[in-house]
């Protein structure tokens, strides 16, 4: 079912309070938005949904669950991320696919990269020539092809130009609008306008505001 709850969750780096008490909900099969002005906390506390961070105290659950009392590969195949800018390691396209799923045949593969957009015929190209939108798209398939019940998105298309990201964008409204659970870190308003459900408002470390982004003021331009 994957869902996400965060009590009273704190995070302390270097004697600041990075994330300060949030307690909150997300919601399975809908997108949940972290904004906020910079230095918010928001990347910090979607680090925590997957263990690349651990709250100070406080606690993360899963489904009823503290996250620590789960293995930790395990639930970063259950909660994948997806990065700024895409980090390509294999040598192509498919060896890319198959990072997380060694055994992936090449028609599931062509299946993943329909999924994000892309021919089966990229299946063999060289990761190296590829654009930064495709590049991105074959990160996103790269986690799809492990089967996530959740993705994090942080800030999925900020490093592309203005067509690949809508591009990306629209990759990944197609993945919620099939009910896929997503928590995003974005800058842009409009995006989240465009790709959320819900909204988280940090500041300074503390969840100002939360609700529908259609009832969230800072989404939509007025505190
Ligand atoms: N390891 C650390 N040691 C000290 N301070 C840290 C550490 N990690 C994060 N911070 C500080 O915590 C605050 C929140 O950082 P975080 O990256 O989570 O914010 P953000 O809302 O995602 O910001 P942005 O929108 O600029 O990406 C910042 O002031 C940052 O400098």
């Amino acid at each position: 079912m994957s869902r996400f709850e965060l009590r009273d969750v704190t995070v302390r780096r270097g004697g600041h309070l990075v994330v300060d008490r949030v307690t909150a909900t997300i919601t399975p099969g809908r997108c949940t938005a972290l904004v906020g002005p910079s230095g918010a906390g928001k990347s910090t506390l979607l680090r925590l949904f997957n263990r690349l961070d651990d709250p100070t105290s406080g606690s993360v659950l899963l489904d009823g669950a503290p996250i620590e009392s789960l293995d930790v590969l395990k639930l970063r195949r259950r909660v994948g991320l997806v990065g700024q800018r895409p980090v390509l390691v294999a040598a192509t396209v498919l060896e890319e696919l198959r990072v997380g799923a060694p055994s992936l045949a090449p028609e599931p593969a062509q299946e993943l990269l329909a999924r994000v957009g892309l021919p089966g015929s990229m299946l063999e190209r060289a990761s190296s020539a590829l654009s930064g939108g495709e590049a991105q798209r074959v990160c996103l398939a790269r986690t799809l092809a492990v089967g996530p019940e959740v993705l994090l998105l942080d800030e999925p298309t900020s490093a592309l130009d203005p067509v690949a990201a809508a591009a990306v964008e629209e990759t990944l409204c197609g993945l919620l609008g099939d009910g896929m659970t997503a928590i995003l870190v974005s800058h842009s308003a409009e995006q989240v306008r465009r790709m959320a459900d819900d909204a988280l408002v940090l500041r300074e470390g503390r969840l100002v505001e939360s609700g529908t982004v259609a009832a969230v003021g800072y989404v939509n331009g007025h505190d």
